[in-house]
Parts: C-alpha cells; sequence; structure tokens
C-alpha cells in the first residue's frame, strides 16, 4: 500500500468496540451481547474513506511503520465505536409544536392532539407553505446536531406533504442535505403518514398509488431523485392493514425497501403484514403481539424501536425483551419529529436500556450494525472492520459505555466525529471525567 493512500490514524485507544468482525450483516441474541472489542487498538481509514486496518496499537504500528498519514488522531484514554445509525427519523418540517407538549403533559393523548388538528396536520400546514430553501437551512442544522452528537448516517423520511407537490419538496430537501453534507442518508418516502384533511383513506389511498407514487417513480428512474424507502402509518384512524398492503406493495414494486410505522397505539397486525410483504423493517412496535414477533424473526424483519416516543407519550414501552429473545434483529432509532424532540442517539440507547431492558451492548449493536441493517447498509456501515466506511466516533472516556451510561453526557463525551476518515466535528473544550 502507498503510503500517500493512507487518510486517518487513531492509535492508542483504550477500546475500540468494533461490534462485530466477521462480515455479520446483523446482529441477534447472543451476538448482540457479546460485542468485539479490541483493548489498546488502532484504527487506519485510507483516501477512499474505507478502513484499511483495525487492531492492537502494536501490531498497526508495526504493520503502518513509516507510512505517511493526512491526519493522527492520539486516543489515549478514550474509546472508538462506530459511527451511530439513527434508523427512524422525521426532520424536514416547519412550524413550533412546543405548546403540544404542554398539552400532552396536561394529559391529552396522542390521537386527541392528532384529531383536534394538530400533530401531523399542523405540522402539515406549515411544511406546505414553507420554501423549500428554508426546509434545507432546517434540516442542515438539525443533521449537523445529529452529527454532533456521534451519528453518521440517518434515515429521513418525508410524510408532512400528504399531496404530491409538498411530498416532493421534501424529497428534493432531504437530496439537497445529502449532497452537501457528509452524513450518510436514507431517504424514505411516506407519503402515507396521515390522512389529509378532506380526504377519506381510500381517496388518499388513491391518490398516492395514482398520483404521488407514478411521479416519483418517473423522478427516480431519471436520476432527480433518490429515494430508498416506503413508509406508511398503519394504525387505526390513519391507515387501515388493507390500504397499508395496497401501497407498500406498490413502493416494493418500484424498488423501495419496505420501512414502515407498525402496531405503535393499537395492535394492528403490522408485523405479519410486514413479514409477509418482505419488509425490511418495522418501527415503534408497542402493540405487537406474539405472532407478530415470531414472524418478524422468521422473515429477518428488523424492529426499529423507538423510546422517545414511548417516553414522551408515556405508552408502555414496546417487549423489547420478547422480541430479542425470539431473535428478532432489534434497531434503534431517535424517531426525531416535532412530537419527539431529541437528535441523540446516546440519550436513545440510555433511553432504550432502562425502559426497554436493553443492555448496553444491545443498545450499541442495535444502534449501529442493525441499524443499518435496517437501512439495507450493513454491507458498509454499522461496524469498525476493514473494507466498511471509515465512520467512527472517539469518546473520551476509559470505557466505550460511557456513552450510553451518562445521559445527556455526550456533548462533553464526544471528542471527534469522523465520516469516511474526516473528521467532521471535533469538541475542543472536553474537560477530563
Ligand atoms: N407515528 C407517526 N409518526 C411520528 C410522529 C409524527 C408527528 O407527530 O409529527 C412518529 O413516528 O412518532
Ligand atoms: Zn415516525
Amino acid at each position: 500500500m502507498s503510503a500517500s493512500s493512507l487518510r486517518l490514524l487513531v492509535k492508542n485507544a483504550a477500546q475500540i468496540a468494533l461490534v462485530c468482525n466477521n462480515g455479520e450483516q446483523y446482529l441477534t441474541k447472543d451476538g448482540m451481547q457479546s460485542l468485539a472489542v479490541v483493548e489498546n487498538a488502532s484504527v487506519v481509514i485510507g483516501h477512499d474513506g474505507r478502513i484499511k486496518a483495525v487492531g492492537p496499537a502494536d501490531v498497526i504500528a508495526s504493520q503502518f511503520k513509516g507510512a505517511k498519514f493526512d491526519n493522527v488522531l492520539d486516543a489515549s484514554g478514550m474509546c472508538v465505536v462506530p459511527g451511530l445509525v439513527d434508523a427512524h427519523t422525521h426532520p424536514v418540517w416547519a412550524g413550533d409544536r412546543v405548546h403540544e407538549f404542554a398539552m400532552k403533559l396536561a394529559g391529552a393523548t396522542y390521537m386527541e392532539v392528532h384529531e383536534a388538528g394538530g400533530g401531523i396536520h399542523f405540522t402539515v400546514a406549515h411544511t406546505r407553505s414553507a420554501s423549500e430553501q428554508d426546509l434545507v437551512k432546517s434540516l442542515k442544522s438539525r443533521l449537523e446536531r445529529m452529527m454532533r452528537a456521534g451519528t453518521t448516517m440517518v434515515e429521513c423520511k418525508s410524510g408532512y406533504g400528504l399531496e404530491l407537490d409538498t411530498e416532493i419538496k421534501m424529497l428534493r430537501v432531504i437530496d439537497s442535505a445529502r449532497k452537501s453534507l457528509p452524513v450518510g442518508i436514507s431517504a424514505t418516502y411516506c407519503g402515507a403518514h396521515a390522512v389529509p384533511r378532506g380526504k377519506t383513506m381510500e381517496q388518499a389511498t388513491e391518490d398516492i398509488l395514482t398520483i404521488q407514487l407514478p411521479k416519483i417513480k418517473t423522478l427516480i428512474t431519471s436520476g432527480d431523485l433518490q429515494v430508498d424507502n416506503i413508509d406508511v402509518f398503519c394504525e387505526k384512524g390513519v391507515f387501515n392493514v388493507e390500504s397499508t398492503h395496497t401501497i407498500l406493495q406498490a413502493g416494493k414494486d418500484m424498488g423501495l425497501n419496505i420501512n414502515f410505522h407498525g402496531d405503535e397505539l393499537h395492535p394492528m397486525n403490522s408485523a405479519q403484514l410486514g413479514a409477509e410483504l418482505g419488509a425490511l423493517a418495522i418501527s415503534h412496535l408497542e402493540e405487537v403481539t406474539d405472532d407478530g414477533i415470531a414472524a418478524m424473526a422468521q422473515a429477518k424483519t428488523a424492529a426499529v424501536l423507538l423510546p422517545t416516543t414511548a417516553y414522551i407519550l408515556r405508552l408502555t414501552p414496546p417487549r423489547a425483551r420478547n422480541m430479542l429473545d425470539a431473535g428478532v434483529i432489534v434497531a434503534l432509532g431517535s424517531d426525531f419529529n416535532p412530537n419527539a424532540y431529541c437528535c441523540s442517539m446516546p440519550m436513545v440507547m440510555h433511553l432504550a436500556c432502562v425502559m426497554m431492558k436493553l443492555s448496553m451492548p444491545e443498545a450499541l449493536a442495535a444502534s449501529t450494525i442493525n441499524a443499518a441493517y435496517a437501512l439495507n447498509r450493513s454491507q458498509t456501515h454499522g461496524s469498525i472492520e476493514v473494507g466498511k466506511q471509515g465512520d467512527l466516533v472517539i469518546v473520551n472516556a476509559p470505557r466505550w459505555e460511557h456513552l450510553v451510561y451518562q445521559f445527556g453526557g455526550h456533548q462533553e463525551l464526544i471528542r471527534y466525529v469522523i465520516i469516511r476518515g474526516e473528521v467532521v466535528y471535533e469538541n475542543d473544550k472536553i474537560l477530563s471525567l
């Protein structure tokens, strides 16, 4: 390997949590409990942004003796984890919903706020009238905030338009952020996020099938838009199982990955539907049944759990332990949206541990390799392995678990965030523990 091909050396870390080291595309059961961790370790990233070597510091030092690096970071006393993957966000929107937080604290349920014209409908009205430029600006600042919290790959949904023009505007906004920021983005068309005012569910479904999806298909084919996934909010009073099935199948026929909201507020048998359709992921699952869990395990459909939602809405959290015991591929997401205003995957991991009884290794696996699997990116993301993209988070602590343990402490703990071997965030105001 020529010396000039190397971009970054991170040396002498107290620990590097690889997460996995055998090319696994996801982890389940015991695999999530016993993550691959190397003590006193270094990692090398090349100019192509890929990981060239990772292992014990002395081995890497002799292997790369005399090599020149564009950048060398001394991680003595610090730990390295893979860039975090946030498997579920709604980050494109306008309008402030802080008043709804007050309503919910006073006892209103999510659906009561929604049915009173608030919730998604409030955000739809503001997002429809917002300029594309303003939406790009707010999206970029939200994604930068996520990056500072260690997120290097994030799923971003449309879904606050509910009609052709605004849904496409949102997807273009996501595309624009993809082109101008280093963070990896998986784009999701979520035109079935709610039934728009003035339409029935049947009319909304028809509009999606005959107007929205065909236009999106044309834009994807012409290279004007990149869309990776299709989503529907399958919920009582929103889209029923039949409509959800039809919309998701139409998206799949266009080559999109199925990744949808299911079994959140009512048991809808969404998990069984997703398994039957070959869904890559289903989110929420607070109300999933035992049969649904078994179907997801069998179909290798990832469960994207969203602790912030259960926390904010005071829902009974999803039965994560039952899912883990059944061998479901469990992933985590922030669910960043105006209802759940959280950009921090370290806080999500902490909540998952406390509220859903995940162990810290399970939470890290769920926020790295399994979240990457839910986005069909685990070939390139989600672990620190040779050949994968060089996305890292360097944590100023002697053990990686501090990133989960110190609730809300990520701003002080995260020293560097690295994407493709480039430092995208450096915190030089960090204090020692
Ligand atoms: N449940 C549906 N969608 C979002 C909430 C969106 C909103 O309230 O604006 C969620 O995943 O939590
Ligand atoms: Zn959501």
